[in-house]
């Protein structure tokens, strides 16, 4: 039986190749080196404090369908005036509802960066991403062999990306420092049986060198948990369901930003 992770990238690689047909990949590189630079999403997050990476998240494998959001843009508007350092857009459509055209719509609205939430299993979809604007994208290690893994980290840098690179366990952990990571996301989610482990940053961040970023990934439910992962070593917490399934996301960026608040004199 396949795994939940495996299911999920078999439906992501039928999805891309009639986006292959349709755009080849000497186009998308063409769009990739035409498009405005990427901004710097690694210098962003190294800035003092507990920066957040706001999640537009529709539905989960996890959760099914957590909020509707109409105006993905308006949305991304909310959490970059509540202080979020980055946004990231989910942009696999089959079990997320979420697309490349979300990810073009946030862009045309905020000017922080934007990280390209998908199952990257192609050099293409790398390309992808910055012709439509992506400054980050996330390279799951459970997903990728490691020479794919050292070799689109490598294409993502060239484009002058950052890469978030994501780990669940310590062999994992072993496998993005080895390919050059410099900001590692723990997933507290085992993306192949779903279960959500709190513990999992607690038990991994101190395997990841000091020179690298450190972002503690899934299960945050708000200021509380964001403290905890700050006090235990994290640069930066990804967050998706709690802020869209509240009333009042700019409120719940501020309040999981202030968290880390740097107070001066
Ligand atoms: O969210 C899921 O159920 C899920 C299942 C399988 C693969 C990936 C999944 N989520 C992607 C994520 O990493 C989360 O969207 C992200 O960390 C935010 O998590 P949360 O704050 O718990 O919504």
């Amino acid at each position: 039986m396949s795994t939940v992770l495996e299911q999920i990238v078999a439906g992501v690689r039928e999805d891309l190749a009639p986006r292959e047909s349709a755009v080849p990949l000497d186009v998308i590189r063409e769009r990739a080196a035409a498009a405005p630079p990427a901004l710097d999403a690694e210098a962003a997050l190294r800035q003092p404090g507990l920066s957040l990476i706001a999640e537009v998240k529709r539905s989960s494998p996890s959760k099914g369908e957590l909020a509707t959001i109409a105006d993905p843009a308006a949305l991304a508007a909310e959490y970059a005036a509540g202080g979020a350092t980055a946004v990231s857009v989910l942009t696999e459509k089959r079990r997320f509802n979420g697309s490349l055209a979300d990810l073009d719509a946030v862009r045309a609205a905020v000017r922080v960066p934007l990280l390209r939430k998908d199952f990257m299993v192609t050099d293409y979809q790398v390309h992808e991403a910055r012709a439509h604007g992506a400054d980050i994208v996330l390279l799951i290690v459970a997903a990728l062999p490691q020479a794919d893994l050292e070799r689109m980290h490598a294409l993502a840098r060239q484009l002058g990306m950052t890469v978030l690179v994501e780990v669940h366990d310590e062999d994992e952990t072993r496998r993005a420092i080895d390919a050059g990571a410099t900001v590692i996301g723990v997933n507290a989610r085992n993306l192949k049986t779903l279960d959500v482990d709190p513990g999992t940053f607690g038990r991994l961040a101190p395997l990841v060198p000091d020179t690298c970023v450190r972002v503690a990934e899934s299960g945050v439910t708000g200021p509380d948990d964001a403290a905890r992962f700050h006090a235990e070593g994290a640069d930066a917490v990804l967050v998706g369901e709690a802020l869209v399934r509240g009333e009042d996301p700019r409120r719940a960026a501020q309040d999981i930003v202030s968290v880390g608040a740097v107070t001066h004199g």
